[in-house]
């Protein structure tokens, strides 16, 4: 039986992908063999020892301490692009509604008194505070383009708005998605100054925290209406406020509220609704079950942060060893020699390795015995050896 920790509402669809005679899934498991989280920020001390993998059912993985889980050899699954299409939806509407000042108007609406005739009086006096923008013709800017940026960039273009983007680090899969019309920037810096809107789409690391500051605000175009639906701290909220107040920035719209950004007449502050759509809950967790119960059953890997992908079809009908070591020369040599000193024969082998981490996977003939898993546990740099039988 796999046991598996929950925390936040993960979708019923996607529990339901861990069939219950061979898995446990609660929010209150002892010891449970993997984590499976949304946005709860996740201690080390939250992941017991014996945990193999923890999976987080969205895309950012900010919320989970990757490296400390790296140095112990669990792999952090993540739901790329399983929620794109909600967080691009949330961000197209926050052009409108920033276009158009449209959470403004419904309040002064919302709160009019009198009779029919004195309302009709005040809309018609009113309304020209809420004269807005229309988007084709104006350029927006997208600062990384991955999943969702892409997915923005591209329906933005649809709108009839130019589009700018830039991202140092897009992939091929990606390019290939985005439109060619959206036209390249060399740097934050130009994409700000030739932008109208600029929407940010890029993880929070140690990079990109604060990558929108007082002085990329200065430089920007005067009215910048500037959508935030990452991360709070990809942009410094003090320099917000301080262009906010000066008029130079003529709007926020964020996922992100705060103490400070109430009851600010130009900020428009969701909370953290980007992701929160039936089927965007249901598309991570399912995508993240999956992934989970693969490494659990077979050991392979898809959609990690922190380790490579490694997918191997299960031969025969031995077992398989599944190590995780240090990114050092010599590893598998010291893995297939314990294997071949116990007279093991191996049918199959994969090994792949990322930045400081490597994962072998060796399907041999007949089962592998404890003490062959322990000789190949004290090789130094081994992080940690699971046998699948
Ligand atoms: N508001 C929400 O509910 C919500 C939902 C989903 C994702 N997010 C946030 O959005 C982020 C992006 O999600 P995604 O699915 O598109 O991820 P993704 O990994 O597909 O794309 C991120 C892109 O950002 C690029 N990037 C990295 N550093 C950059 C930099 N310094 N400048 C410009 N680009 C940079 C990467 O190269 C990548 O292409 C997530 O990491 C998460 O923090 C928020
Ligand atoms: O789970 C959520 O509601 C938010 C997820 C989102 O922030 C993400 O990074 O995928």
């Amino acid at each position: 039986m796999y046991r598996i920790l929950t925390f936040n509402n993960i979708s019923v669809k996607g529990l339901e992908r861990f069939p219950r005679d061979q898995y446990e899934t609660s929010s209150d498991i002892a010891h449970p063999d993997a984590v499976m989280l949304r946005s709860h920020k996740l201690q080390e001390s939250e992941v017991p020892e014996a945990v193999l993998a923890v999976g987080r059912a969205g895309a950012g993985v900010n919320n989970i301490p990757v490296e400390a889980m790296s140095r112990r050899g669990i792999p952090v699954f993540n739901a790329p692009g399983a929620n794109a299409n909600a967080v691009k939806e949330l961000t197209i509407a926050g052009l409108f509604l920033a276009g158009r000042h449209i959470c403004q108007a419904w309040a002064f609406a919302r709160d009019l008194d009198g009779t029919d005739a004195e309302i009709n009086a005040a809309v018609e006096q009113g309304k020209k505070r809420f004269t807005g923008f229309e988007l084709p013709g104006r350029t927006l800017g997208v600062i990384g383009l991955g999943a969702i940026g892409v997915e923005v960039a591209n329906t933005a273009i649809a709108l009839g708005m130019n589009v700018v983007g830039y991202d140092p680090e897009i992939t091929v899969r990606r390019a290939w998605q985005l439109s060619s019309r959206v036209d390249q920037a060399h740097s934050v810096d130009e994409l700000m100054s030739r932008a109208d809107m600029v929407t940010v789409h890029a993880p929070l690391n140690e990079a990109t925290r604060g990558l929108i500051n007082g002085s990329r605000l200065a430089a920007a175009n005067p009215g910048l209406v500037l959508l935030n639906f990452a991360r709070s701290e990809v942009v410094e909220e003090q320099a917000v406020l301080e262009a906010l107040d000066r008029e130079h920035l003529a709007g926020y719209v964020c996922d992100f509220p705060s103490n400070a950004l109430k009851g600010r007449d130009n900020v428009i502050a969701l909370p953290h609704l980007g992701a929160s759509t039936v089927e965007s809950q249901e598309n991570c967790a399912i995508m993240v079950a999956d992934q989970l119960r693969e490494y659990l059953e077979t050991g392979n890997i898809r959609n990690a942060v922190n380790f490579p992908e490694v997918v191997m079809p299960r031969g025969g009908k031995g077992n398989r060893l599944c190590v995780v070591n240090a990114n050092v020369p010599n590893m598998l040599g010291r893995i297939s020699t314990a294997l071949a000193d116990a007279g093991l024969n191996i049918e199959d082998m994969y090994n792949k390795s990322r930045d400081e981490l490597a994962y072998t996977v060796v399907d041999v003939e007949g089962a592998i015995p404890p003490a062959v898993v322990e000789t190949i546990g004290a090789v130094e740099g081994v992080l940690r050896v699971r046998v699948i039988e």
